[in-house]
């Protein structure tokens, strides 16, 4: 990844127009390229320029009043374009002439299967029209970084007073500090910290819905590295910014200058010590806890104890009422503040101990007068009398806690295990915010989700390239892409549930102040949203917060009675609070954007363990399917919403129920076990053949889209498989536990993805072969086992029949085989996961298939000679 030449080269700075230090961005291969000069690279083979018209009116009317162009616009060449569109619509009228045909020839030997199957072609049909027809107009947005430093930078970066730019509030969750390993959340916390954006004008929130005392000792010792890690970042334009992946690459020899060499190898000497003092930290409270004099009186709990001698009020090593998972008091802690005149007093509302946000002794010479951005740690309160809303919970907790300390105009969300991978990417979203043209109407800006740890062939679908790259970048073009979850730099007031600027009716300031029951009965916070209306920067220094308040806004009990989680915020009731919380924006006439960058702007880790995958599948497809039985269902939801955009959720909410058809066709190779023949539909070969056509045209399609997005054969290809693999498993459990929400009104649990399930071996894709059976993978291998063995019956019964079989029950036969193996091909993924480690070398397969075939086979001979000669015919 980065080497030293590419450093060396990175350190290099250009001046442009303003004079400003530029830093660059230093990809793998050591040469350096702007960010903004891959706009021109955007264009390409495919994408054309769509905004020259808007931008030589911007140069003829020599608007340079601040209300820049600030990226631009690509939309598909006519070359791809119009071939595209023609082969939907063919296709269209193609599936269209195939059900009539298939109604006006209703001969099939089993009625009820014959009209199970037209309904199912009839929702094949219609669910892929809803997949398609969004995808009409692909529209890039590319943001131009040089435009904004021309506007926004007055002075050197690195000071930061003197930008412009807007506020930024930085929210990361976690919720489980062993599930979720401490070191992962603490280098998404220091690319946070390190990114380059003006540290006056960046507060990074950390959600522990854990309350662990780790956790926030942890972030104390990750602020005392910062000191170091953000100059060295800064001084020598280091990507990624995250510790831990910077250094998996070695350094090689090379141009690197000597400054460089020794600067690197004390910081990762530093970084190892850091790590190592994270490791011991349970260790250490452990023993600070043990002590005698600390115990809590005689007979309690021990009780866990902060290095200055107070008691933790989150939960303890040894859980005690109050002091549990589930059960504890809220806790904001300001680790770093950029404000240190401003008091942070009160019980639990104090100043982080260990470390001070000011210039230390240990600054590399260019960074000298460093000031880090502001770092928070949030635990809100836990009640077990209260639902605490998962992590829609914890983000509206530090949406309130955010808006008294920074009330950044804009705040961008992350799990804990996704860092910033492109230093540039803060700033790119707020081209897209700021731009004068849609900006103000843009209520987010969604980044693909992109992973380090997917094995290299990324068995289980995890990089979902056709859904981030293909659908999203789709969505773009009409009223955006949908909130996923993480990644996404929303505009504050959009989640305060105001209409966007072309839909209202006054000026927000003048609206009167919101009642109580809106935002909650913090004085200081609805004051704060009074502020965040007017989208005006706040120039002084803000008053010091009432500790009162911070407290109030993490209560338990806060939203009750309030619109924090309906209207306002992130959406509650939900397994997937993010598609709907992007809903109900876009209902109000938001649009949101899509940003993708040339080196990746955020990384994360997904389960590349079957089970857990599947688990992460079921928590996704319930939440759709939640959303189409609420107020949300995109039929009816949404005043504002594009026609398209409609069409989009209503997919985006339908698409598991699918999964029944796909599942009844997997196990038609039960009819091998049929002595007679039996035809869904007749004639059988023809209705084989407009079949084959109808499928193949969908791959022409995706052919075509593979082309403008950029999508792999072998992407396009999992996504198949991994539809295949849901479609008899987690999506029939979705179904199942929206039926049983139906009739009992409990929600799907949000089982919080496990990011370790072997930890410590050495092969880094371990977990891959890691399998833990669980109902939901009883009818994948049903139908795994029933493919398998058909294929062998179907070569039994070609032994027996050969001679008697006319041309066309060979066919018919040979047409029926075709299925049972496409079957097997798109299970292939699912055969490596249960032969576990075995599938190492998957080259097993090949010996092992066959003679199961072979046995099957033979077994179906004997049989048939047998019972031949029992029952003589
Ligand atoms: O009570 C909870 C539960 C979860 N989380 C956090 O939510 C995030 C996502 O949870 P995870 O288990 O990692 O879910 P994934 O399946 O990996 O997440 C995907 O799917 C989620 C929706 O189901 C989205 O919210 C995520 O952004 C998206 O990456 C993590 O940071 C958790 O710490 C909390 O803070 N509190
Ligand atoms: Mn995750």
């Amino acid at each position: 990844m980065t080497s030293p030449q590419a450093l060396s080269a990175g350190a290099v700075t250009v001046e442009d127009d303003g004079g400003l230090a530029v830093p660059l961005l230093a990809d793998g291969s050591g040469a350096t390229k702007t960010e903004e000069e891959c706009g021109a690279e955007a264009e390409g083979k495919y994408w054309v320029a769509a905004d020259e018209a808007e931008r030589q009116a911007v140069t003829d009317c020599g608007a340079e009043d601040g209300r820049a162009l600030l990226f631009r616009t690509y939309k598909l060449r006519g070359a791809i374009l119009h071939p595209y569109r023609a082969l939907i619509l063919v296709r269209l009228v193609a599936v269209l002439l195939f059900f009539v045909w298939r109604i006006r020839n209703s001969a099939s030997n089993v009625m009820w299967f014959w009209a199970t199957s037209v309904a199912g072609d009839a929702w094949f049909g219609f669910s892929w029209l809803l997949n398609q027809l969004p995808k009409f107009s692909p529209v890039k947005s590319v943001p131009d970084l040089a435009a904004l430093r021309r506007h926004y930078d007055l002075l050197p970066a690195d000071d930061g007073a003197a930008s412009k730019l807007p506020g930024v509030d930085v929210f990361v969750t976690t919720a489980d500090s062993v599930d979720e390993p401490v070191l992962y959340t603490m280098n998404s916390i220091l690319s946070i910290l390190a990114t380059d954006y003006p540290a006056d004008r960046l507060a990074c929130y950390v959600s522990d819905d854990s309350g662990a005392l780790v956790l926030y000792e942890a972030l104390v010792e990750a602020a005392k590295f910062a000191r170091l890690w953000v100059p060295f970042c800064r001084k020598h334009c280091v990507e990624p910014r995250a510790p831990e992946r910077y250094f998996e690459t070695e350094p090689q020899g090379g141009r690197a200058s000597q400054e460089f060499v020794n600067d690197y190898k004390r910081v990762q000497m530093e970084y190892d010590e850091f790590k190592v003092r994270l490791g011991n930290l349970p260790d250490t409270i452990r023993k600070r806890s043990g002590t005698g004099s600390m115990r809590a009186s005689e007979g309690d709990a021990q009780g866990t104890w902060m290095a200055d001698g107070m008691q933790w009020p989150g939960t303890w090593m040894d859980p005690t009422e109050k002091h549990r998972k589930g059960h504890h008091a809220g806790i904001v802690k300001v680790v770093l503040d950029h404000h240190p005149s401003r008091g942070h007093h009160g019980p639990r509302a104090g100043a982080g101990a260990g470390a001070e946000n000011k210039q230390s002794a240990d600054d590399f010479g260019a960074a000298a007068g460093l000031r880090l951005p502001m770092l928070v740690y949030v635990s809100r309160e836990k009640d077990p009398n209260y639902d605490h809303n998962k992590k829609a919970g914890a983000l509206n907790a530090q949406l309130r806690v955010s808006a008294l300390l920074s009330n950044a105009q804009f705040v961008i969300n992350f799990d804990c295990d996704h860092y910033v991978n492109n230093s540039q990417a803060l700033r790119a979203a707020v081209c897209l915010m700021l731009d004068q043209r849609e900006g103000g109407d843009t209520a987010f800006v969604q980044f693909p989700q992109r992973f380090d740890n997917v094995d290299p062939t990324d068995r289980y679908g995890n990089h979902n390239r056709v859904f981030f790259d293909g659908t999203m970048l789709a969505l773009n073009g009409l009223q955006g892409p949908s909130y996923l979850g993480t990644g996404c730099m929303f505009r504050r007031i959009a989640l305060y549930g105001v209409d966007p600027p072309h839909c209202r009716q006054q000026q927000l300031e003048s609206v009167a102040p919101e009642p109580a029951s809106k935002y909650g009965k913090s004085t200081a916070l609805i004051h704060s949203v009074s502020e965040a209306m007017g989208e005006r920067e706040r120039l002084t220094t803000p008053p010091p917060v009432p500790p009162l308040d911070v407290e109030m806004v993490v209560a338990a009990s806060y939203d009750g009675g309030t619109d924090w989680g309906k209207g306002v915020g992130y959406i509650y009731g939900i397994a997937t609070e993010d598609i709907v919380t992007g809903f109900r924006i876009h209902g109000k006439g938001w649009r949101s954007m899509y940003c993708t960058m040339r080196r990746d702007a955020f990384r994360g880790t997904a389960p590349i363990n079957l089970t857990e995958r599947l688990h992460q599948i079921v928590r996704w497809s319930g939440g759709s399917l939640e959303m189409f039985f609420s107020r949300n269902n995109p039929l009816v939801g949404g005043q504002r919403l594009k026609l398209l955009q409609r069409v989009s959720y209503l997919n985006m909410t339908v698409y598991p129920v699918t999964s029944l058809f796909i599942l009844l066709y997997a196990l038609c190779p039960v009819m091998w076990l049929v002595p007679e023949e039996v035809h869904i539909q007749r004639p059988f070969t023809r209705y084989v053949v407009y079949l084959l056509i109808t499928i193949l045209m969908i791959h022409m399609i995706g052919w075509l889209e593979m082309k403008w997005s950029g999508v792999a054969w072998l992407d396009h290809w999992r996504n198949e498989q991994f539809f295949m693999i849901g479609s008899t498993s987690a999506y029939p459990i979705a179904l199942w536990h929206m039926a049983k929400k139906l009739l009992t009104r409990k929600g799907i649990h949000f089982r919080v993805t496990s990011k370790q399930t072997t930890a410590g071996t050495d092969d880094k894709f371990a977990d891959l072969y890691e399998m833990r059976w669980t109902p939901m993978l009883v009818p994948t291998a049903f139908v795994l086992v029933a493919n398998v063995g058909a294929v062998g019956v179907a070569m039994g019964k070609a032994l027996v029949y050969m001679g008697v079989w006319t041309v066309a029950q060979k066919t018919h036969a040979a047409l029926g085989l075709l299925f049972n193996v496409w079957i097997m091909l798109l299970l292939y993924p699912f055969a490596l996961a249960i032969m576990g480690r075995w599938a190492k070398r998957p080259i097993i397969l090949l010996v092992l298939l066959p003679a199961v075939f072979a046995v099957v086979g033979t077994i179906y001979v004997a049989l048939h000679f047998l019972l031949a000669n029992v029952i003589p015919i």
